[in-house]
């Protein structure tokens, strides 16, 4: 099932795979010649034969150099296939995660996802790019020199078919073995992705709480944990291919002892029996390096599986089907909107709600009543258990899911910048190099952010880099470039979830005062607590989890 999973995207490196496999059937012919005409070379000598022995030495120089070469081409061909596997998978990931419902995001650990993406894909690529430039040839050069002893003498080749099983059952014991290991691993390697993620983004409350010591602990006991699941497989590993390397080479040995016989008796010339020896030899590496494979396959297997269930996941619906709505004028409707998170107790039940086009609306209510849960019904990141909720008369559920999130500037509660510049974060994804309007727009959003003064204060400017989650602003400016990121784009419908909360009480007045006007024809919600952000409303509407109250004037 995950070969199956890993062949459809091999697929699509068809050439390069035939390519691979033209230069590896080369390198093994090459390599299979060797013994042969070494055996030639040495028997001769060892007979005084010598008659065509520099004819045979030419094609023995010839065999090794073209084996190198071979060797040397069908790596970097592999490598580049590997990789370009490798890279289809990242991005295919990366695409299908990013396409995921919001409730996978929100269940799922981050550092357990990134763990899959980096780490994992990581690993998977170096077993992909090793098998394929090994594999194949160890296996075309194990079958051609068991082909070869037959030929040479069938009656001490057979002990081969005999050893053959001893060696998959051995194989199998010990796969099982890495398999669990692996899993182990892998937990234990999450678990020092997310510890450390966490604690990094935790810094500044460490140092605040001087926890230095209990985080290093426990941060030292996952390192370790891992260090002993990663040292007790790599025992094993380390076994596998000596061993069998050994057990192989017992086996020449063997074969040397009755080959003597054949010697004695004139059944067989000195020169086969050399060429019998060193292919016995030649078949003693690629059997050990098949075994190394199979237990880095045990380790692959996991991640491929992994891989394989989050991309089977079904994707955020709406991607790909519905209505593309123009440009909205803005009334929203909720009619008897209920929902609960998956586990909890109901947040909303029978929510009804009217906005008009142009209106200004703010949300009030108690922590945890369920507003920002509204917020993420209307953006579609959860869909309501019953009831409807329309945009301009439409079902939000039948249309297209990114036109309708286009008609919406969201400010969260937490402004959610990355590192990059200011005009970078306002921007979000746009290129704002490829034309001349998008500096006029950004410009127009800072004024009305009320973010103008600080970024002007600022060296760089716009240009300036603000750090991971912009930790080098303050709460407050943090907030105008999130802010700024909504104005920029201009949409019809703005949700400002406490998106001021952090302003002092000047720039807050100044925001509403100049917003009045730049909002003017949009519909706007705020959630906010705040007298000035209330004051800027056309309605003030309290929120329960069964009734919206209009409580205009009365706060
Ligand atoms: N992803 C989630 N999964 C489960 N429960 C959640 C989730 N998000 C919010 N909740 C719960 O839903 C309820 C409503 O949360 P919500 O964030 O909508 O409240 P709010 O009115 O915006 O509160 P506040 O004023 O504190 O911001 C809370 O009890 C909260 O614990």
């Amino acid at each position: 099932m995950t070969f199956e999973f890993l062949w459809q995207r091999a697929k699509q490196f068809r050439a390069e795979l035939l390519l691979i496999s033209g230069l590896t059937l080369l390198g093994s012919l090459a390599t299979l010649a060797i013994p042969w005409l070494a055996g030639q070379v040495i028997g001769g000598m060892v007979t005084g034969q010598s008659q065509s022995l520099d004819q045979t030495l030419y094609l023995l120089i010839l065999a090794l150099v073209a084996m190198t070469g071979l060797s040397i081409l069908s790596t970097i061909a592999s490598s580049a296939a590997s990789l370009r596997i490798l890279t289809g998978l990242r991005q295919e990931i990366y695409d299908h995660v990013s396409l995921m419902p919001m409730s996978f995001h929100e269940k799922r650990s981050s550092g357990d996802l990134l763990a899959l993406m980096t780490y994992e894909v990581g690993n998977l690529s170096s077993f992909l790019a090793t098998t394929l430039a090994t594999a194949p040839s160890m296996l075309l050069t194990a079958g051609g020199a068991v082909i070869v002893l037959f030929l040479i003498n069938p009656y001490v080749a057979v002990l081969i078919p005999i050893l053959l099983p001893l060696f998959f059952v051995a194989m199998k014991l010990v796969g099982r073995r890495l398999r669990i290991l692996a899993r182990q691993a892998r937990r234990a390697e999450v678990a020092v992705f997310a510890t450390a993620e966490s604690d990094l983004a935790m810094i500044p409350a460490i140092k605040a709480f001087a926890s230095e010591e209990d985080h290093r602990t426990r941060y030292s006991k996952t390192v370790l944990t891992s260090q002993a699941i990663a040292f007790r497989k790599a025992r094993i590993r380390a076994f596998i291919s000596p061993i069998v390397a050994l057990i192989s080479a017992l086996a020449a040995i063997a074969v040397l002892a009755l080959g003597s016989t054949a010697l004695a008796s004139g059944e067989q010339s000195p020169g086969e029996l050399f060429a019998f020896l060193l292919y016995a030899a030649l078949l003693t590496r690629p059997v050990g390096g098949l075994a190394d494979i199979y237990g880095r396959y045990q380790t692959a297997r996991g991640t491929l599986s992994r891989l394989q269930s989050v991309l089977e996941m079904e994707l955020e619906s709406g991607h790909n089907s519905g209505i593309t709505p123009d440009r909205a004028n803005g009334r929203i409707e909720l009619q008897n909107v209920h929902f609960t998170y998956p586990g909890r107790p109901a947040v909303l039940c029978g929510l009804d709600l009217q906005i008009q086009p142009g209106e200004i609306i703010a949300l009030t209510g108690d922590n945890g009543v369920g507003k920002s849960t509204l917020v993420k019904l209307l953006l579609r990141f959860y869909a309501p258990d019953s009831g409807q909720i329309l945009l301009d008369g439409q079902d939000i559920g039948a249309l297209q899911i990114q036109s309708l999130r286009r008609q919406f500037g969201y400010v969260p509660q937490r402004a959610l910048l990355f590192n990059g510049t200011i005009a970078d974060n306002i921007a979000f994804g746009q290129d704002r190099h490829s034309d001349d309007n998008s500096a006029a727009a950004i410009a127009r959003a800072v004024r009305l952010a009320q973010a103008e003064r600080f970024i002007s204060d600022l060296p760089q400017g716009l240009e300036t880099e603000i750090g991971d989650h912009g930790i080098r602003l303050s709460g407050g400016q943090g907030q105008r470039v999130a802010l700024a990121r909504a104005l920029y784009r201009d949409p019809p419908i703005y949700i400002l979830d406490e998106a001021t909360s952090m302003y002092d009480l000047d720039s807050e007045a100044a925001f509403v005062e100049d917003c009045i006007e730049a909002l003017k024809g949009r519909t706007v919600i705020i959630i906010t607590h705040r007298p000035a952000s209330l004051a800027l409303a056309d309605r003030v509407l309290k929120v329960s989890a069964d009734a919206v109250t209009d409580v205009t004037g009365a706060l």
